[in-house]
């Protein structure tokens, strides 16, 4: 259904949804307005007149005259709740709630089929970057061979002040959180499980995998040890937070997981700084782009929320093409390596026979033990060493690769 003329109904006016406000304010060719939000603090002060504001999600969903609900609210449950009930009431729907979506995507891709409703949320995954339309549109085609990036912003603020402003990594946190980048539970960022969700969303439109996100492993950047950061800066390296997904050649496996990683100075990550994003897509034929810009704010996360709302005027909703021609991939981690360091102590250390090779071992009783290796995807997951204290597991620079045995 096309819609000309769109009548919110709006869930959240925090970061996102007074950014989202002020946006369209400033896009008049867009016939959008705001007829309703729907809050949870009553004893919050507001900018707008307080008869635009409700309690009550029925208050939005049951209103017929709003044909377009917009949900940016921090609690997912209730984002789920929203949501579904939207769908079914035939009222599409712009969200930028990631862990929402991933935790629930098999069944919010169900819903859209079954209602015939979109659900768009360019937002949800890099904020201010076209990926998702991008994945799903332009790559449609195209033999996508790898989507691997920095894809969360609080995590790369924090990396960067660290780094540049030598904050501590408190200070960092607390400045991503006052400029709106961080969620309302910091953890979602730095523990990586942000950038899991967010990956979960790139599989399905990169390579039309539907994966729960506890299938992929996450390592975030709360685990960074100083002996690590020394190494990357001894080396030269930048440390990042890098996702990423590739196909393996071959036998259609695809291997995905979240980890810090240290970049060369000359890749194209190692200049994405602050709270930008930057994403690399790697295929056959276009071979390698690169998208850079805010991953993070109110302004650049509303500017895709509004892309959304735009696509809804001309009818666009996904089409989830990749899952409907799936060239018979999977996700395979025992099909995958990797190059890691990884810093201990005396305290705890990684086992060595679960790695294929090791490559440098270094101790020292003032500085922390280190030793760097290959190691198996799936055997780094499951490794009972991998969450010890006192054990900090970074990725050497490299893709991940398919491992010799899943290569023969
Ligand atoms: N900040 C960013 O840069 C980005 C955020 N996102 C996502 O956008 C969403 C919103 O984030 P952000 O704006 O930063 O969050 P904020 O914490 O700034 O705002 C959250 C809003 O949600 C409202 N809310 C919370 N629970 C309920 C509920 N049960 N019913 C109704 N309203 C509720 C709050 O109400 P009240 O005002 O009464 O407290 C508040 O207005 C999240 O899903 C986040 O992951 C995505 C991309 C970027
Ligand atoms: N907390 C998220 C917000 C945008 O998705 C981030 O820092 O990337």
């Amino acid at each position: 259904m096309i819609r000309k003329d769109i009548r919110i109904g709006l869930f959240g006016f925090g970061v996102v949804g007074q950014g989202l406000h002020t946006v369209l304010a400033r896009t008049p060719g867009l016939r959008a307005r705001i007829g309703r939000i729907g809050v949870k603090d009553r004893a919050k002060p507001r900018p707008l007149p307080a008869g635009l504001f409700t309690y009550s999600r029925h208050d939005l969903l049951q209103d017929d005259s709003l044909n377009v609900i917009v949900e940016l609210i921090d609690d997912a449950d209730e984002a789920y709740r929203i949501v579904t009930e939207a769908l079914r009431r035939g009222k599409a729907v712009v969200t930028a709630n990631k862990k929402m979506l991933a935790e629930h995507l098999p069944e919010l891709i169900d819903l859209q089929r079954q209602t015939g409703t979109p659900l768009l949320y360019e937002a949800a995954a890099c904020a201010s970057l076209p990926v998702i339309r991008n994945l799903e549109e332009y790559y449609d085609n195209d033999l996508l061979e790898s989507v691997e990036g920095i894809i969360n912003g609080s995590t790369n603020y924090i990396l960067t002040a660290m780094h540049h402003d030598a904050l501590s990594f408190e200070q960092a946190l607390s400045q991503a959180q006052a400029l709106g980048f961080a969620e309302s539970n910091p953890a979602l960022d730095v523990e990586g499980l942000d950038a899991r969700n967010k990956l979960v969303l790139l599989l399905a439109h990169a390579f039309g995998l539907v994966v729960a996100p506890t299938q992929l492993l996450t390592i975030g950047i709360d685990r960074i040890s100083p002996l690590a950061t020394a190494y990357a800066k001894e080396q030269g390296y930048a440390l990042k937070l890098v996702a990423e997904a590739r196909r393996l050649p071959g036998n259609g496996s695809v291997a995905a997981a979240v980890l810090p990683m240290l970049v060369k100075p000359e890749h194209e990550l190692a200049r994405v700084q602050d709270e930008y994003n930057g994403l690399i897509t790697q295929s056959s034929f276009a071979d390698r782009q690169f998208f850079l810009g805010r991953g993070a704010g109110a302004f650049p996360t509303a500017s895709a929320v509004l892309s959304d709302l735009s696509a809804l005027t001309y009818g666009y909703r996904y089409e989830y093409k990749k899952l409907h021609q799936q060239a018979h991939l999977a996700l395979a981690p025992s099909a995958a390596e990797l190059e890691i360091l990884v810093t201990f102590t005396d305290a705890a250390a990684p086992n060595e026979a679960d790695f294929r090779q090791l490559h440098e071992q270094f101790r020292s009783g003032t500085r922390g033990h280190y030793l760097t290796g290959t190691i198996g995807l799936e055997r780094l997951a499951q490794a009972a060493w991998l969450r010890a204290p006192g054990i900090c597991v970074v990725r050497l620079p490299g893709p991940l690769r398919a491992a010799p045995a899943a290569a023969e």
